[in-house]
């Protein structure tokens, strides 16, 4: 044998192995997916068999426990959800897991964002006495808390980088001696882990039997399989390890089998008793929009989609994939009038407080952000959650889109989707663990023209599914879609994949889309270059062509090359078809709006926010109060109390009733116009017994033909 032919079948075997290489680590990945999904069902069919305790597990006990049943804490609690938190009922879970935690026990709360997981802990710490330590990842959430819970007259404090020393000395004093008041403190992880001094007053306060509850909000951190993974988090099983019966409680919106494991474990807490909340968000209106290649095009309908259906300057947030864009977008956004600011990891600190402090307090309609903007938000009237680009998973997308309507009214949320975006996130996740599995699901959502993209959801976190109704695009227009088989078309974009790889060449999506119009000019006329660029990422998640990347000095490149079931397409043995749809959601009906006293009572609360500096104006009033102080029209305090609970009543009754009594003098001079909308409480009242009414469309006039 020639030497020449051996160098070139020893390349070709390279080349060979690294194939193989390649496949089983892809193979591997399936194994750990498929081993996930398993785990996923066995529990979901676990929860279907036992329908009289679905949301309630013990990690530990076979026992079955009645968490809903009297206890002797019942009134108290009562009384101080209702007139210190201004809380009128209990969502689901919430009183049982109270219960749990009265009861010592160590529990796990797997509940979505907004579900109302902090007084699941406040309310305890309340009851139990003594002092509850909350460890929280970000300083802003412990800012927003202990601030919240101040306003509510609730002795709350926090010790982190930022303390001052007075604050710290107040702190340890109150750990050590238990003179003080100090019903809860926030702590960074940080503090537990690094701080020795720290841990030393905790065991003093522990020691005089005076430590009552360890709350670990945000507890998804502790998994390397999360997406805001901090290493200070792993450390805090020294805090089971150290107080044993110390009850602890582990809070987290995000629901895989695989992290709850994880959290367990970690945390030490193999006993608790775990509550499960639905991961669905029944208030959120889902929807996909076709993103237009031209960049003035998306944001001007960013921005007619804000005016149109958000003119009282109700709050939002448009996710962005780069620092730069977000810069661009913000400043296009407000020469469209639209009051929008960036927020981005690049930026001071102190800017990006400032940026969230203001659009906090009203003052500023939309953050522009990247995915920065993230853990911290704690606002509950974001009513519009836009992503002007891909998510890299259906975990983070449900994450950044769930920061929408944690008060529980509606609001929507939006994601523009063009195929052009997939390289982009690709060839910055492919090197994570399942990255590109997870961007390639995402993408399915969003290509998806007849699937409930609420289901998609429920697939992902292994939830049985729930009726939409109607609260997302696809089930709103379920019956204007089509599939087309595209076999022929996918085997010449496969050829020509095939064809550049022979000339040991590489072709990126972008390129494979010209070279297909140039070789066959006959198709050029009938298909444009977004409709071959969508059949590519098709075949991509698809597994007939597969993704490749580079890395060049300056950035990362991603090729398409032929995937594990190229041949199979090939050989006619696979036919793939796609979905198309005739009509497209052209703009929404806006879902919620301000009646007269809804956006007197809205200002009030901006007001009394702007004069005490300290207090959000969410936190003098909810959304959901001013709807029901609206519709209820109250005329004396002791009518105002029933709605809004004792707190709130002796600190801003007043105020409140005088708006009441103007707006009803100034309105007995107005002749009722019948068209006129109803408050925002009685127009959610009727959207949630007829959900379609949120459905952004009711006339077909909204729809346009594609
Ligand atoms: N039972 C209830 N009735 C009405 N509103 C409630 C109730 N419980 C909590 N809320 C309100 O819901 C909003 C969200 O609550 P909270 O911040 O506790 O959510 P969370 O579950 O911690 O969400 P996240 O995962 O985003 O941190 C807050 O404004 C809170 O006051
Ligand atoms: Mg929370």
């Amino acid at each position: 044998m020639e030497s020449e032919a051996i160098q070139e079948e020893l390349q070709n075997l390279d080349v060979e192995l690294k194939d193989v290489q390649g496949q089983i680590s892809a193979l591997i990945d399936h194994q750990d997916r498929l081993y996930e999904r398993k785990s996923e069902l066995k529990t979901l069919l676990k929860a279907l068999a036992a329908p009289e305790s679905p949301v309630a597990s013990s990690g530990g006990s076979t026992a079955i426990e009645n968490w809903s049943e009297a206890f002797e804490w019942d009134s108290r609690a009562d009384d101080v959800r209702f007139n210190i938190f201004g809380i009128s009922k209990y969502r689901a879970n919430q009183k049982e897991i109270i219960n749990a935690i009265m009861l010592g026990r160590d529990v796990l709360v797997i509940m979505a964002a907004g579900g109302g997981k902090s007084l699941c802990y406040q309310l305890p710490a309340i009851l139990r006495g003594g002092t509850t330590l909350v460890v929280s990842p970000l300083l802003s959430l412990i800012q927003d808390q202990v601030m919240g819970l101040a306003a509510l007259g609730i002795s709350a404090y926090m010790l982190t980088s930022t303390s001052g020393k007075e604050n710290e000395k107040f702190v340890y004093k109150a750990l050590e001696k238990g003179e003080d008041d100090l019903k809860i403190l926030y702590v960074t992880p940080e503090k537990v882990s690094k701080s020795k001094r720290f841990m030393s007053k905790l065991e003093k306060c522990h020691n005089a039997g005076r430590l009552s509850l360890i709350s670990i909000d945000e507890a998804h951190c502790c998994s390397q399989w999360g997406h805001d993974f901090r290493p200070d988090y792993k450390n805090l099983s020294i805090l089971k390890t150290q107080f044993p019966k110390v009850p602890m409680v582990a809070l987290t919106a995000t629901a895989t089998q695989k992290i709850q494991n994880d959290l367990i474990e970690m945390l030490h807490i193999p006993k608790c008793v775990k509550f499960v909340s639905s991961v669905n968000r029944p208030n959120l209106f889902y929807s996909v929009r076709e993103k237009s290649a031209v960049g003035k095009v998306v944001v001007d309908e960013i921005a007619e989609f804000i005016r149109e259906s958000y003119s009282k300057n109700e709050s939002g947030i448009v996710y962005c994939f780069s620092r730069k864009e977000c810069e661009q977008i913000a400043g296009d956004l407000r020469e469209r009038g639209i009051s929008a600011d960036y927020y981005h990891a690049d930026m001071d600190v102190n800017m990006r407080e400032k940026v969230h402090m203001r659009w906090s307090k009203n003052k500023l309609q939309v953050i522009v952000g990247t995915v920065a903007f993230g853990m911290g938000i704690n606002k509950p009237d974001v009513r519009f959650v836009i992503h002007h680009s891909l998510s890299k998973s259906m975990e983070t997308y449900y994450q950044e889109s769930g920061r929408a309507g944690r008060d529980g009214l509606p609001s929507e949320c939006i994601l523009f989707f063009r195929s052009a975006d997939v390289p982009r996130q690709s060839s910055m996740v492919f090197y994570e663990y399942s990255g590109l599995k997870n961007l390639y699901d995402i993408v399915k959502y969003c290509q998806s023209k007849s699937k409930c993209r609420r289901s998609a959801f429920f697939r992902h976190f292994g939830e049985p599914s729930q009726d939409c109704d109607g609260m997302c695009d696809n089930c709103a227009l379920s019956s204007e879609f089509k599939e087309v088989d595209v076999s022929d078309l996918a085997k010449l974009v496969v050829s020509m994949v095939q064809e550049t790889q022979a000339k040991d060449q590489r072709v990126t999506m972008l390129q494979l889309g010209d070279k297909l119009r140039n070789k066959h000019k006959d198709l050029s006329a009938e298909l444009k270059r977004d409709e071959i660029e969508h059949l590519v990422v098709k075949l991509i998640v698809d597994s007939v062509l597969k993704e490749e990347f580079q890395h060049t000095p300056y950035s990362t490149n991603a090729y398409v090359t032929m995937g594990p079931l190229a041949n199979q397409l090939l050989q006619g043995r696979k036919t793939i078809k796609m979905e198309t749809s005739s009509k497209q959601i052209k703009k929404s009906k806006r879902s919620i709006s301000f009646s007269g006293l809804e956006l007197k009572l809205d200002e009030l609360r901006k007001e009394i926010s702007a004069a005490d500096g300290n207090i959000l104006p969410h936190t003098v009033l909810s959304t959901q109060q001013i709807g029901s102080i609206s519709s209820q029209k109250p005329d004396s305090l002791q009518e105002l109390e029933k709605i809004i609970g004792k707190l709130k009543t002796e600190k801003y009754g007043d105020r409140i009733l005088e708006e009441v009594m103007r707006h009803d003098a100034v309105s007995e001079h107005i002749v009722e116009d019948p068209k006129k909308e109803g408050t925002c409480e009685s127009r959610s009242r009727k959207r949630a017994k007829t959900q379609k009414d949120v459905v952004l469309v009711d006339s077909s006039d909204e729809y346009e033909e594609a």
